[in-house]
C-alpha cells in the first residue's frame, strides 16, 4: 500500500476533489484490469481514451482516479485528482510508486532507428561478464541478472517500467540498459525517469504510420536527449546526419562516436568477413564476433558507454571480443556440409537492404545467394513490393513465404510482394506460403559454401495465424533442415 499524497509528490495537481490522505494498492491504466483499492490514470490514447473508462474502473474497486478533466458525475468516496497531462503525471507517479528506481541504479537508455536491440543487449552482457549485476529491457526480453521476463514491447509503459527498474533494484543490480523507441518517447512512457545516459544510433525512415513526417520522428528520438539531467553523459553517432541535432537542446555532456567523422569514440575496420570483424579502437586491434559494418558502429556505442561508465577501457575491449550479437540478429547458422544460414530481424525494406548490402560486401562472388523472406500480415502494406523487389536484386534465388499472416491470407501477401518484381526478377523467385517448407527448399536449392538469408522473423519463436501463435524458430527449423539434409 502506498499513499496517494505520496505518489502525487512532484506531480503538477490542477485540482482534487476527496482525500489524498488514503493508500491505494496499485496503479492502473487500462480499466479491464483495475484491482479493488488502486489508483486509475485516465490516459488519452491511439484508439481510445481512457477517461471514457473512469466509471468502469470505479466500478471495479478503484478509489483513486487521476484524469485531465473531472467526469461530470463524482461519486462521494472516490478520490478525484486532475492534472496538466496524464501520461506525463503517470511516468512520476509510477517512479514514486516504486521508490524511484531509476535514480537507485544506472540507467542507460538507446533510442535510433536501428541497432537499439543489439547495443543494449551488449551492454547488458558485457556489464553482467565484468562482474556488474544488471538488467536489461528490449524488444527480445527483459532480463533482471540472470532471470529472463518476457518482453511485449520494445518500451514498456510506465507502470511496467518502472515495476521491472524496482525489481533489479531489488535484486541488486547496479546498472540498466534499455531500448528507448520512438513511441515510448511521444507517449511519455519514460517521463520522470532518472537517466545516467543517452545513445543515439541512427534515423532512417521508419513508423511513419505512426509519427507521419519525418520530421516529426525526428522530433520523438531527440525528447530523449532532451530530458537528460546535467550529470548525465549523451553519445551520439555523428556519422548520422542526425547526430549534431539531437543533442542541440540538451544539457548533458555530448560525446560522440563514428567511422568517419572526427569523435570522441572512434573506430577503424581493420578486416570484415563472415567470421567476424578486427577493428581499431582505443590503438588496440581487436576482434569481434560481429558480421557487418554496421555492427563496427554498435560496437562503438557499446565501447563508448563502458568507458562513460568509468569502465576500464583494455578490459572492456577485452570483454567485448567474447560477445556475441543480439538474438535474430544476423545469427549464424552453419551446415555441416558448409552452408551459411542467416537469421535476421530485418522486417523492412530498409533494415532488409542494410542485411544484403552487408552480405554482397562479404561475399566472394562465386557462391549463390538464396533469401527467403515474407512481409507481416495487418501491417503496412507498402513494403511488400519493395521487400520483395530489394531481395530479388540482391539475391540469387528469392522464396517468397509467410511471416506472421496474422488475420490475412498469405497467398494475398505474396501476391502483393511479387508486384514489386520486374520479368527477369520474377525469373528467380519461387512462392511458397508454407515457411517451414521455403526454408526446406531454400537448403535444397543450396550447394556447400552458398549463402541462405531467412529474414523477418529473427529472435521470434512463434508464427502468428489467425490469432494464433503456433510455435515457429527460424533459427531451429534451419538446423533442423541442415540436419535432415546430411543425412
Ligand atoms: C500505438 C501504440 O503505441 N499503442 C500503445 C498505447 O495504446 P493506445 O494509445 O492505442 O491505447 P488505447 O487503446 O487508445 O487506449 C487508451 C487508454 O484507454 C485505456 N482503456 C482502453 C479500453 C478500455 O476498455 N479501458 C481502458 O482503460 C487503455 O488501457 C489506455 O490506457 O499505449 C499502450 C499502453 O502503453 C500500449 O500497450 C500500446 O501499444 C500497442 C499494443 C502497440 O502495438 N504498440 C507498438 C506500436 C509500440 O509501442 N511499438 C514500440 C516500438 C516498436 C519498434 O521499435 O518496432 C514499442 O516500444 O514497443
Ligand atoms: N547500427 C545499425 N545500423 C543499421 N542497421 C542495423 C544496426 N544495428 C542493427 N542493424 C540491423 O537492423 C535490424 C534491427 O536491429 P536491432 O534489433 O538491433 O535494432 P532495433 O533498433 O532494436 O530495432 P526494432 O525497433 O525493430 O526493435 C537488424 O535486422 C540488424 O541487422
Ligand atoms: N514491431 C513490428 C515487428 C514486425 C515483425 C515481423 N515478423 C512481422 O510480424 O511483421 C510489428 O509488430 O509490426
Ligand atoms: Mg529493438
Amino acid at each position: 500500500m502506498n499513499k496517494l499524497s505520496d505518489i502525487l509528490y512532484k506531480v503538477s495537481i490542477r485540482q482534487v476533489k476527496g482525500e489524498t490522505a488514503m493508500s491505494v494498492s496499485a496503479l492502473e491504466i487500462d480499466s479491464r484490469a483495475v484491482k479493488p483499492d488502486s489508483c486509475f490514470v485516465a490516459i488519452k490514447g491511439t484508439v481510445a481514451d481512457g477517461h471514457d473508462y473512469i466509471d468502469n474502473a470505479v466500478e471495479k474497486g478503484a478509489k483513486a482516479i487521476v484524469c485531465e478533466t473531472l467526469p461530470d458525475k463524482l461519486f462521494d468516496n472516490i478520490t478525484y485528482v486532475a492534472v496538466e497531462n496524464t501520461a506525463v503525471a503517470l511516468g512520476t507517479m509510477a517512479s514514486n510508486f516504486y521508490g524511484n528506481p531509476s535514480a537507485r541504479l544506472k540507467l542507460v537508455g538507446i533510442t535510433g532507428t536501428n541497432g537499439k536491440t543489439t547495443v543494449a543487449t551488449m551492454l547488458y552482457r558485457l556489464f553482467q561478464s565484468l562482474g556488474h549485476k544488471s538488467g536489461l529491457i528490449s524488444t527480445v526480453e527483459n532480463r533482471i541478472d540472470d532471470k529472463i521476463i518476457p518482453s511485449t514491447h520494445t518500451t514498456p509503459d510506465a507502470i511496467r517500467l518502472n515495476k521491472l527498474l524496482a525489481d533489479m533494484v531489488a535484486n541488486g543490480c547496479s546498472f540498466a540498459f534499455m531500448e528507448v523507441s520512438s513511441h515510448a518517447l511521444v507517449q511519455h512512457r519514460v517521463a520522470g525517469v532518472d537517466f545516467a545516459g543517452g545513445v543515439f544510433t541512427n534515423i532512417s525512415h521508419d513508423h511513419l504510420d505512426y509519427h507521419k513526417t519525418f520530421d516529426s520522428y525526428i522530433e520523438a528520438k531527440k525528447l530523449l536527449f532532451d530530458g537528460l539531467k546535467q550529470d548525465a553523459f549523451s553519445l551520439v553517432n555523428i556519422d548520422d546526419k542526425r547526430g549534431r541535432v539531437m543533442v542541440q537542446n540538451t544539457r548533458s555532456s555530448v560525446n560522440t562516436y563514428g567511422l568517419r567523422q572526427l569523435a570522441d569514440f572512434k573506430a577503424k575496420m581493420i578486416s570484415n568477413t563472415l567470421q567476424g570483424m578486427e577493428l581499431q579502437m582505443h590503438d588496440q586491434h581487436v576482434w569481434f564476433k560481429l558480421i557487418g559494418k554496421f555492427n563496427a558502429y554498435n560496437l562503438l556505442a557499446v565501447f563508448g558507454v563502458a568507458v562513460l561508465l568509468d569502465e576500464d577501457p583494455t578490459e572492456v575491449l577485452s570483454a567485448m571480443s567474447e560477445l556475441n550479437g543480439a538474438p535474430g540478429r544476423f545469427e549464424l547458422v552453419i551446415s555441416p556440409k558448409g552452408i551459411t544460414g542467416i537469421v535476421d530481424y530485418a522486417h523492412t525494406p530498409d533494415a532488409l537492404e542494410n542485411v544484403l548490402e552487408t552480405i554482397a560486401d562479404l561475399r566472394t562472388g562465386n557462391e549463390q545467394v538464396i533469401t527467403v523472406v515474407g512481409a507481416g500480415g495487418n501491417r503496412d502494406t507498402s513494403k511488400r513490393p519493395e521487400m520483395a523487389s530489394i531481395a530479388a536484386r540482391f539475391s540469387d534465388r528469392v522464396i517468397l513465404t509467410s511471416d506472421n499472416p496474422r488475420f490475412e491470407d498469405p497467398m494475398e501477401i505474396i501476391k502483393d510482394m511479387e508486384k514489386g518484381l520486374g520479368p527477369t526478377q520474377v525469373k528467380k523467385k519461387v512462392s511458397l506460403p508454407d515457411r517451414k517448407e521455403a526454408i526446406r527448399l531454400a537448403v535444397n536449392f543450396a550447394e556447400p559454401g552458398d549463402i541462405i538469408l531467412i529474414a523477418g522473423k529473427g529472435h521470434e519463436t512463434y508464427q502468428e495465424i489467425e490469432g494464433v501463435k503456433h510455435d515457429f524458430d527460424d533459427r531451429a527449423v534451419l538446423k533442423d533442415m541442415f540436419e535432415l539434409m546430411n543425412d
